[in-house]
C-alpha cells in the first residue's frame, strides 16, 4: 500500500533541481556571482595591499612606492560597499525568481494531481507545503541567502589568497576550522528545541494575557483578577527564565566561536613569527594573513548562526521538489466526441490498492436521455458519476462520450455538479464566469433566471457585484448549489452528471433546487445520483446499484411493477 503521505524529495534530487534552476537562467546566475565575487575581492584587497604597505615602509620604500597601494586600498573601500549592495540585490533577485517559478509549478502540479491522491493524501499537506514551506523558502532567501552566498564566496576566496601567501599560515589558520565544527556540533542539536521552547512560553503569555482581556466579564463577575494575575506572572516568569536561558545559551555559543578564532589568529601569530625569524616570511604577508583571518569572523558567525535556518529551508525545498516529481494528469489532446451517448463498458474500479469498489459495471446513457443512479450508501453512486466525468481512471474498462475516453474529451463537454459546490472567493458574476468568460450581464441573467437564482442574486446588497465565498457573503448550500447549476447553463456542456444536488436541501429548498436541477440538465445527455427518489421517478430510466454493481435497470413505472429492489425503495420513500 502507497504510504499515505506527499514525496518529499532527497537532497540530491534537491541539488539537482536547484542546479538545473541556475543552469536555465545563465545571465542571472553568471551576473549574481560576478558581483559576488566583485564584492569578496573588494573586501579582501584592504588586507592584502596593508600586508603589501607594511613591507613597503618597513623596506624604507619612498612615496611612488606607498601611495599606489593606499589608493588601491581607498578604491577597494569605495567600490566595496555598491558591490556588496548589488550582490545582495541580484542574490535576492535570482532567488526570489527561481522560487517563484517554483510556487507557479507546485500549485499547477496540485491542481493536476489525480483526485484519488489528493483524497488518499489529503489537502493539509498540500496546502502546507504550497503556503509554508514556499514562506520559509522565501524568508530564506530575502533574509539568509544573500548573507550566505556573499560569506561563502569571501571564504573561497580568503583562503585562496591565504594560501597564495604562504600555505604555512594558512595551514597554521586552519586550526580554527575543527574547533568551529565542535562548536557547531554543540550548538545545532541544542538551538533548535531551545528557541521552540522560547516560542512556547511567550506564545503561553500572551494567550494569558489576551484571554483575561478577551474574559474581562467573566474575570469581574467571579472576582477572578488575582488569579489571572498570578497565571500572567506565572507565565511570564517562565517566558523570561526561559529567554534568559536561551540567551545565555547563545552567549555560550558565540563564547566558543570567539575561542575558534583566538586558536586561529594565535596560531598565525606565532608561525608567522617564526617564519619571519627564519626568514622564509615577511611581516607584510604574515599581516596581511591575520588581518584576511580577521575579516574572515563575522561571516563565518553568519554561516554558523544561519545554518538551521538555512537547513530548515532547505528541508522545506525538498518538500515542494517531492510534489513536482508527482505524475500529473495531463488531459488528452480535446479530440471531438463522434456522438453523444456515455458509456461505461465493463468498468472495475477502487480506491488506491483497496478492493474494486466498483467491479464490472456496464451502463449506456442514450444521446438526450436522463439517467438515474439509486442504490444504499456505500453502494457505488458517486464513484461511477466521477468515472462517467473523467474525474477518476478505471482501473479496468473504458469511458466514453462518443467513442472518445471521457478523459481525452476537449474541456466544456461534460460538467459534473456535486455536492461539495465551491463559491470562489470574488464577485458573483466572476464565480458565474467561470462557465464562461465572455458571458455578457444577460447571459448571466438569463442563467440565474433559468435555475430559478435571480431573485435572491439581486437582492444581495451588491446585487450580482456582491462579493461572495470565503471572507464575503456568504451563501447558504443551496444557493451555492443553484450557482453551480447556472453554471452549467451558462457553460452549456452537451453531458451533464449531478450528484446528488438537492440532498442536503429543506423540502421547500429541495424543490427550489429539483426546479434548478431540471433547468440545467433538460436537452443535455444526463446522469443523475439521484437520493430523492422523486428527482428518480422523473428519469427517463433508472439504474440500481448495490454493492458496486447494477442490479436492476428501467424506466420507474415498469421497476414499480416488477417488484424488486428499486420497488421496495420506492415504497418506502412514499409512506416516509
Ligand atoms: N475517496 C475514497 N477513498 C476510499 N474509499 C472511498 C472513497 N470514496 C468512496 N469510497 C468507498 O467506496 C465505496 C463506494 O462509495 P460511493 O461514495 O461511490 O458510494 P455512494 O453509493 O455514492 O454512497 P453515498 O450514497 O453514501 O454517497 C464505499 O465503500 C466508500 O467507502
Amino acid at each position: 500500500m502507497t504510504a499515505p503521505f506527499l514525496p518529499v524529495a532527497g537532497s540530491r534530487e534537491s541539488r539537482a533541481w536547484l542546479g538545473a534552476e541556475l543552469r536555465t537562467r545563465p545571465g542571472d546566475t553568471a551576473l549574481t556571482l560576478l558581483a559576488g565575487l566583485l564584492a569578496a575581492v573588494a573586501a579582501i584587497v584592504p588586507a592584502y595591499a596593508l600586508g603589501l604597505l607594511v613591507d613597503r615602509v618597513r623596506a624604507g620604500g619612498d612615496t611612488a612606492a606607498i601611495v599606489p597601494v593606499a589608493v588601491t586600498i581607498v578604491l577597494a573601500a569605495l567600490l566595496g560597499g555598491p558591490a556588496t549592495g548589488l550582490a545582495g540585490h541580484l542574490t535576492r533577485r535570482l532567488g526570489s525568481r527561481i522560487l517563484a517559478d517554483l510556487r507557479e509549478r507546485t500549485v499547477d502540479t496540485a491542481l493536476r494531481l489525480p483526485a484519488q491522491i489528493l483524497d488518499r493524501v489529503g489537502r493539509g499537506d498540500l496546502l502546507s507545503r504550497v503556503s509554508a514551506d514556499i514562506t520559509a523558502i522565501d524568508r530564506a532567501v530575502s533574509d539568509v541567502l544573500p548573507g550566505m552566498v556573499s560569506a561563502l564566496l569571501l571564504a573561497a576566496i580568503s583562503l585562496v589568497t591565504i594560501i597564495g601567501i604562504d600555505w604555512r599560515l594558512g595551514l597554521a589558520g586552519a586550526i580554527a576550522l575543527p574547533l568551529y565544527v565542535l562548536a557547531l556540533r554543540w550548538y545545532l542539536p541544542r538551538a533548535a528545541p531551545s528557541y521552540a521552547a522560547e516560542r512556547i512560553a511567550v506564545a503561553d503569555r500572551s494567550q494569558q494575557l489576551v484571554e483575561s482581556m478577551q474574559g474581562l466579564r467573566t474575570v469581574h463577575a467571579y472576582r477572578l483578577e488575582d488569579r489571572r494575575l498570578d497565571g500572567i506572572a506565572e507565565a511570564s516568569a517562565r517566558a523570561r527564565d526561559i529567554s534568559m536561558y536561551v540567551f545565555s545559551f547563545y552567549t555560550r555559543f558565540v563564547g566558543r566561536i570567539n575561542r575558534a578564532e583566538l586558536a586561529g589568529l594565535a596560531a598565525v601569530l606565532i608561525v608567522g613569527f617564526l617564519l619571519v625569524r627564519a626568514g622564509t616570511a615577511t611581516v607584510g604577508e604574515v599581516s596581511a594573513t591575520a588581518l584576511l583571518l580577521h575579516r574572515l569572523f563575522l561571516p563565518v558567525i553568519l554561516l554558523m548562526v544561519t545554518f538551521d535556518k538555512a537547513q530548515d529551508a532547505g528541508a522545506s525545498l525538498a518538500r515542494l521538489v517531492g510534489v513536482l516529481g508527482m505524475p500529473v494528469e495531463r488531459r488528452g489532446s480535446g479530440s471531438e466526441p463522434s456522438g453523444r451517448d456515455l458509456v461505461l463498458d465493463d468498468v472495475t474500479f477502487g480506491y488506491d490498492d483497496g478492493p474494486p469498489v466498483l467491479r464490472g459495471v456496464s451502463l449506456r446513457v442514450e444521446p438526450g436521455e436522463l439517467v438515474a443512479l439509486v442504490g444504499s450508501t456505500g453502494a457505488g453512486k458517486t464513484t461511477a458519476a466521477s468515472l462517467a466525468a473523467g474525474i477518476l481512471r478505471p482501473a479496468k474498462g473504458e469511458v466514453t462520450l462518443g467513442g472518445v475516453p471521457v478523459t481525452d474529451l476537449p474541456a466544456h463537454t461534460i460538467a459534473i455538479v456535486s455536492q461539495e459546490t465551491h463559491v470562489f472567493a470574488g464577485p458573483l458574476c466572476e464565480d458565474l464566469r467561470l462557465a464562461r468568460p465572455s458571458a455578457s450581464d444577460e447571459d448571466l441573467t438569463a442563467a440565474l433566471a433559468g435555475v430559478g437564482a435571480l431573485g435572491w442574486a439581486r437582492s444581495l446588497p451588491g446585487g450580482l457585484d456582491t462579493v461572495v465565498g470565503d471572507g464575503g457573503h456568504a451563501l447558504t448550500a443551496a444557493q451555492a448549489q443553484q450557482l453551480a447549476l447556472a453554471r452549467v447553463l451558462l457553460m452549456d456542456p452537451p453531458v451533464v452528471v449531478l450528484d446528488e444536488a438537492t440532498a442536503e436541501a429543506g423540502s421547500a429548498g429541495a424543490r427550489d433546487l429539483e426546479f434548478a436541477a431540471s433547468a440545467a440538465l433538460t436537452g443535455r445527455t444526463a446522469l443523475v445520483v439521484a437520493h430523492r427518489l422523486t428527482q428518480a421517478a422523473a428519469a427517463d430510466r433508472i439504474i440500481v446499484m448495490e454493492d458496486g454493481e447494477i442490479v436492476e435497470s428501467g424506466p420507474h413505472g415498469e421497476l414499480v411493477a416488477a417488484g424488486g429492489r428499486y420497488a421496495r425503495l420506492w415504497s418506502a420513500w412514499s409512506t416516509r
